[in-house]
């Protein structure tokens, strides 16, 4: 690892010199986290993003990860979703199905994806309404500080704007304080409807992992982490602190080239 270190409350920081370092790394930490949730638990709720991430948790599907992972006790979910279909190509779920979960023996009932039936309101609405059935049967667990549900670990990805999960920047979806799952209609990245988990529920997670990988994402990266001056842009990734979770990101080199930590060790 390039450099493998802690902001003082950005938490902890994983620099990669490489892609397949990082993928490694990432594989990893998954399979860790995944094994102290079904030590303490019995299962294990993890949830996903869209884009990059998922390619970059590839080496789950091969050796030893493949054999090593307790799947049968995986619950997946998602971070945000793309209303359409789900054989749709924008789809999160199944960009994860073909990548991941086809490939591993994940129980097809402890997967949840959104209902594509319907609006993104009503899909938003159905979703929470799920992670509360499970919430009450403590598949998922729920926070001792907020009503929220405690996730094991929540997977983002960044976008160059900032953005995590489907909470883009100067949205109002960020100020929503009530609602588990929201919905936007007018994403800045295509496709346009989604929903999305509030920040309230990010921040209520064990663990928060922020993948992000590539230099169009730098000065992002830099927004989120670094100590900047108060007139700096407040993004969306800044807002992700879990309050009693751990915080971890998985960067790049030229994702990570305009952090003070990368740039000060050198
Ligand atoms: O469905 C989505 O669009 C995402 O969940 C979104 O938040 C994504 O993770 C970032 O836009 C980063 O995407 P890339 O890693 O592909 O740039």
């Amino acid at each position: 690892m390039a450099l493998s270190g802690g902001h003082k409350d950005r938490g902890e920081l994983r620099i990669h010199e490489s892609l397949d370092e990082l993928k490694t790394d990432l594989a990893d930490y998954i399979a860790e986290i995944s094994e102290a949730s079904v030590k303490e638990r019995g299962v294990f709720a993890i949830v996903l993003s869209g884009g990059s991430l998922i390619g970059l948790m590839g080496k789950l599907s091969e050796a030893p990860y493949n054999k090593t992972v307790d799947w049968s006790k995986w619950y997946i979910f998602w971070a945000d979703e793309r209303v359409v279909a789900k054989n749709h190509a924008d789809s999160n779920f199944k960009l994860a199905k073909d990548s991941l979960l086809s490939k591993v023996p994940i129980v097809p009932s402890h997967v949840h994806s959104i209902n594509d039936t319907v609006s993104a309101e009503e899909a938003a609405d159905d979703y929470e309404f799920a992670i509360r059935q499970l919430v009450k049967t403590r598949v998922v667990s729920v926070s001792e500080i907020s009503d929220c549900p405690k996730f094991d670990l929540i997977l983002l990805g960044l976008g160059p704007d900032g953005h995590v999960a489907s909470l883009f920047p100067d949205h109002s979806a960020l100020d929503e304080k009530e609602e588990w799952v929201t919905f936007i209609t007018d994403s800045p990245k295509p496709p346009p409807e989604r929903i999305t988990f509030t920040l309230p529920v990010i921040n209520s997670a064990s663990n928060v992992a922020v993948v992000v990988t590539g230099d169009s994402k730098a000065e992002a990266v830099h927004l989120a982490i670094d100590d900047v001056a108060p007139e700096c842009p407040l993004i969306p990734a800044r807002m992700v602190q879990p309050a009693k979770g751990k915080l971890a990101w998985f960067l790049d080199k030229p994702a990570a080239s305009k952090l003070e930590a990368l740039n000060s060790s050198q």
